[in-house]
């Protein structure tokens, strides 16, 4: 990037924040957990943006914790394979062989690439799996679907030591099993049972879409419980914002003072969300 556009950018960036200055106080040692899926990473451009944002997120006090997703990879590297994978309700069929696949690109490949973009931005970021200090034990969800991990039992202890020493934890959301299996999780799952376990002030939901639809296509930008399980009983939430609502409920219920589902490709979008009075995306809140 040439200088002039950096500059530029930077000037963009510090509008932003000026303007946020009344927000800032707000967020001081806030937990906020922001779950970034395979679809929303995009180039190394918007990696980038993504990385910045989070580094000055921590430089104003919040203890930002990154989950990510990575799909759309894991698909790329088990075509390369030539093995086969579908999914049933959101979630991937994972055998023996598509759980080591998963946990090579979700582990490796995904979450280096998080925990570089963050640390060539200034920031110390960490990259860790569920396993890691048993920070998520998972239970078998279904026979049927293999490998595929519920949490069961969080121990988040990692990510305050993480938080005391100034370091961003980057997890994939691989959880450890009871008897030495690796479970896959889906990354919204674990997003929120990590939320949930640390009593997160925010949990941002990023995605490909400006927030949550109602049936004339327009962006909801406050949400109840309520709301949501009559939106989903008439078809309006469909498809794969069917598990991200589901998460926000049980996040909400765990524990998590409010949910956003925004989109992650937006220039800004965390920082438009945590530090603009208008905020972004769709606010999900107890009834
Ligand atoms: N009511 C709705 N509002 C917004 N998006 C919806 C709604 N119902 C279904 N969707 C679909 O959900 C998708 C987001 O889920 P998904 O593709 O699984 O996201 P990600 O890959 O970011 O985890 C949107 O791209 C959209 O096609
Ligand atoms: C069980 C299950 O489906 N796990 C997901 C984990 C990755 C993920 O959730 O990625 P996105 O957030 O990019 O969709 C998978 O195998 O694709």
């Amino acid at each position: 990037m040439r200088t002039q556009d950096m500059n530029r950018d930077w000037i963009a960036t510090a509008a932003t924040l000026s303007s946020a200055l009344p927000y800032l106080q707000r967020y001081t040692d806030a937990i906020v957990v922001i779950k970034l899926g395979g679809h929303a990473m995009g180039s190394d451009e918007a990696m980038e943006g993504f990385a910045r944002d989070v580094v000055l997120m921590q430089q104003v006090g919040v203890n930002p914790v990154i989950v990510h997703g990575g799909g759309p990879q894991i698909n790329a590297l088990l075509d390369k394979l030539d093995i086969q994978s579908e999914f049933v309700n959101g979630k991937r069929v994972t055998d023996a062989a598509t759980v080591e696949v998963v946990e090579m690109v979700l582990s490796g490949l995904v979450n280096k690439r998080i925990v570089q973009a963050i640390n060539r931005q200034g920031g110390r970021a960490v990259g860790v799996s569920g396993k890691d200090a048993n920070l998520m034990i998972c239970d078998q969800t279904d026979p049927a679907l293999g490998f595929v991990g519920t949490p069961a039992e969080m121990d988040p202890k990692l990510l305050h030591t993480l938080f005391e020493r100034d370091m961003i934890p980057v997890i994939a959301p691989l959880g450890a099993g009871r008897n030495g299996e690796t479970f896959n999780v889906n990354g919204d799952t674990a997003a929120g049972a990590i939320a949930a376990a640390l009593k997160a002030d925010r949990l941002l939901l990023l995605t490909d879409v400006s927030g949550v639809k109602n049936a004339s296509g327009e962006v909801v930008t406050e949400l109840k419980a309520a709301q949501i399980r009559a939106m989903t009983q008439d078809g309006v939430i469909a498809g794969g914002m069917i598990p991200k609502t589901e998460t926000a409920l049980d996040a909400i219920d765990g524990g998590v003072r409010a949910v956003v589902i925004l989109d992650g490709r937006a220039p800004n979008a965390c920082l438009l969300e945590l530090f603009t009075e208008h905020g972004a995306g769709s606010l999900i809140r107890p009834d």
